[in-house]
């Protein structure tokens, strides 16, 4: 892939540099079907790596390479946060999603999967849906998030949705003393496959929401479900989103959403959305703090999806998945009371939080036992 041609040895050394925190990066290069995609295992303390796979035309490997570091590092965190015996890992293919997929790259992606052998579990993220990876399960089994036809617990952003809305409750409990939906008003970034399932959960319970996305037809199915229910939508450009004279702003898109210029506009309370990466830089949580907005850090709220994908190797279960989920209301209020007991932002409270985990768990791992299913020997006997 050239990734290194034209850079000095110490550029080379750099580009090492940055994937130093991870224990191994993988460049796919399949020229057949086209595939060039990345896969990053930032730690296995806890269990073999798991994260989704993204698709995005990203402008350059650079770009791609930075995205999968940052949302496998947040997979680590995300899975001690809930309580799961996996590692944190993602991937991104690069490539659009409205024009590249094939099922031949996708077929490509899973010999690719497969040849980390069970290292690496994956499944759909922003993006990928399942009938993607339904190509990728005939090269390898280490596909999460499987149809339920499949003998899997289907689409995980229905998880993840509800997880976003015990954010939402934690976060107005937090600020008005109530964690009913209704009183407050929202605006909604992307109706893709969970921001759609959040802006219909609040509709349905008599919310105002205002939403905004690139595609068309999400707002015009919003606005034809609103017609159905007590609640009120709105509907603004892209970039109006930000200024939105609202109580909670919820991201579901793209993750950097929270920065520089943004924060200067954002007129919110707080901000509690499922997008990864939310915040640009980590400095951001702390001018989010400055200026009063409460932060429910993206990695707990979201993580819905990642309980049920991580809970299908059990056997699927809708109803203990859900139970699992709402730990997210305690977890997000347990965050906040930590930030404010000890001064400091809501993300140092939940990296704290998870840090201490992870050196607890990996106490317990260091003691060797046989493979214990499904703790460790996923899928060894199963067949789908
Ligand atoms: N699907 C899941 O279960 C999980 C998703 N997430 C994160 O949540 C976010 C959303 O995920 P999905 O709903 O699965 O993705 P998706 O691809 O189904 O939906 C994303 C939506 O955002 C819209 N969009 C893209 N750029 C936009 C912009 N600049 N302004 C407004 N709208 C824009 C797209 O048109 C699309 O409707 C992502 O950041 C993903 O990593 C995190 C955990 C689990
Ligand atoms: O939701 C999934 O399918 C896997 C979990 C994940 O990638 C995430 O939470 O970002």
């Amino acid at each position: 892939m050239g990734l290194t041609k034209g850079l000095s040895v110490d550029e080379e050394f750099k580009l090492l540099d940055k994937m130093s925190e991870h224990e191994q990066v993988v460049f796919c290069n399949d020229p057949s079907s086209g595939l060039r995609a990345i896969i990053a295992i930032h730690n296995t303390t806890l269990g073999p790596a798991l994260g989704g796979c993204r698709m995005h035309p990203y402008p350059s490997l650079d770009h791609a390479l930075d995205d999968v570091l940052r949302l496998s590092k947040g997979m680590s965190y995300k899975c001690a946060a809930a309580d799961v015996d996996f590692g944190g890992g993602k991937a991104v293919i690069i490539g659009d999603p409205q024009t590249d997929k094939t099922a031949e790259l996708f077929r490509a992606f899973g010999q690719f999967v497969e040849s980390l052998g069970g290292r690496f579990y994956t499944g759909t993220d922003m993006g990928t849906t399942m009938d993607d990876f339904i190509h990728s399960m005939r090269e390898t089994k280490n596909i999460v998030g499987v149809p339920e036809a499949y003998g899997g617990g289907g689409d995980s952003s229905i998880p993840t949705a509800m997880g976003v809305i015990y954010g939402i409750r934690a976060t107005n409990q937090t600020l008005f003393g109530s964690n009913t939906l209704s009183r407050a008003t929202y605006s909604i970034q992307g109706l893709g496959k969970v921001g759609y399932k959040v802006a219909e959960y609040l509709l349905e319970q008599g919310a105002h929401i205002t939403v905004t996305d690139v595609c068309d037809e999400n707002i015009r199915s919003i606005q034809r479900k609103a017609a159905t229910t007590s609640g009120a939508v709105s509907v603004v450009e892209p970039h109006e989103i930000y200024s939105q004279n609202v109580d909670l702003f919820i991201p579901c898109a793209v993750g950097g959403v929270i920065n520089d210029e943004t924060i200067d506009l954002l007129k919110v309370k707080a901000v509690v959305g499922s997008a990864n990466n939310q915040l640009k830089l980590e400095e951001h949580g702390n001018r989010l703090a400055e200026k009063g907005i409460l932060y429910a850090p993206d990695y707990i709220v979201n993580a819905g999806g990642l309980i049920q994908v991580a809970d299908e190797l059990y056997g699927a279960n809708k109803e203990r998945v859900l139970s699992k989920t709402k730990e997210i209301y305690h977890i997000i209020l347990d965050v906040y009371q930590q930030a404010n007991s000890h001064q400091i932002t809501t993300l140092e409270a939940a990296n704290r939080i998870c840090e201490k985990l992870i050196a607890e768990k990996a106490r317990r791992n260091s003691f060797y036992t046989r493979s214990v299913r499904p703790k460790w020997d996923i899928r060894n006997q199963s067949s789908y």
